[in-house]
């Protein structure tokens, strides 16, 4: 069989996509969920799986150094790469909206929206016709709204749980986050019968089965 190395992300998505693996039959590293290890190889069937922060996963597979990977609809939005989107895992399931504090009008003479997603977030507020301000951070983003950085955010909501302890209300849904399977379009080619096979073992999951 040849070898299909697969970009895994750390964190949040990690555990349910090694679940869907091991459903799916597939022998993932033994104890990869519990060591540091960023490599690992399971040689009889043929994968390696290399462990990447989300937002890379996209990367390593442009690039060809993964031939498949693993990430939210989130990244693959916001990165924008050269990548085959070949199956909806239904997994990591959130939305991504604007929110704010409750009441709070925009700035009406220069309104600013804090987010991690920049590029998301301008296309969102463009196509609605209104010219804002996109302050980029990388985390704890509904900081933003108490403080007086920004009135508004644009950032994951699964639970509401951290928009209410915020004191923040949910404004407007841009739209619903699950994570992807990814392909390099090289790898889509030439190692097409291994491609093929993962994505109909996982898909099979996806649809309830155990994915053999
Ligand atoms: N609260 C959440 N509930 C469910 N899924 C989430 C939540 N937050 C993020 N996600 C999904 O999980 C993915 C990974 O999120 P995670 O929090 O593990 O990484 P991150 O800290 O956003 O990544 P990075 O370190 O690259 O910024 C996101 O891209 C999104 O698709
Ligand atoms: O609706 P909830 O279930 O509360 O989840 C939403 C929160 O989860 C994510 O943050 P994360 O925990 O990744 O922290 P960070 O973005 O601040 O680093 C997201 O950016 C929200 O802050």
């Amino acid at each position: 069989m040849r070898q299909l190395t697969i970009a895994m992300p750390k964190g949040r998505i990690f555990e349910e996509a090694l679940d869907m693996l091991r459903t799916a039959s597939y022998n993932v590293p033994p104890s990869f969920d519990l060591s540091r290890k960023l490599l690992a190889e399971v040689k009889e069937e043929g994968l390696t799986f290399i462990l990447a922060k989300p937002s890379d996963v996209p990367v390593y597979v442009e690039h060809g150094v993964a031939d498949v990977g693993i990430a939210g609809k989130d990244v693959l939005l916001e990165e924008d790469r050269n990548v085959y989107e070949v199956l909806d895992l239904g997994i990591s399931r959130c939305h991504l909206s604007v929110a704010g504090l409750p009441g709070a009008e925009p700035d009406p003479f220069a309104p600013k929206v804090a987010t991690k997603y920049p590029r998301i977030a301008s296309d969102y507020f463009r196509e609605q016709g209104e010219q804002v301000e996109i302050i980029k951070l990388n985390g704890s983003i509904e900081l933003a709204p108490m403080i007086g950085l920004a009135e508004r955010i644009v950032d994951i909501v699964s639970t509401g749980k951290t928009l209410k302890e915020n004191g923040l209300v949910e404004l407007e849904t841009i739209r619903s986050i699950t994570s992807r399977l990814i392909v390099n379009p090289v790898s889509y080619r030439l190692k097409d019968e291994a491609v093929r096979q993962l994505t109909e073992r996982l898909q099979l999951v996806v649809q309830g089965g155990d994915g053999l």
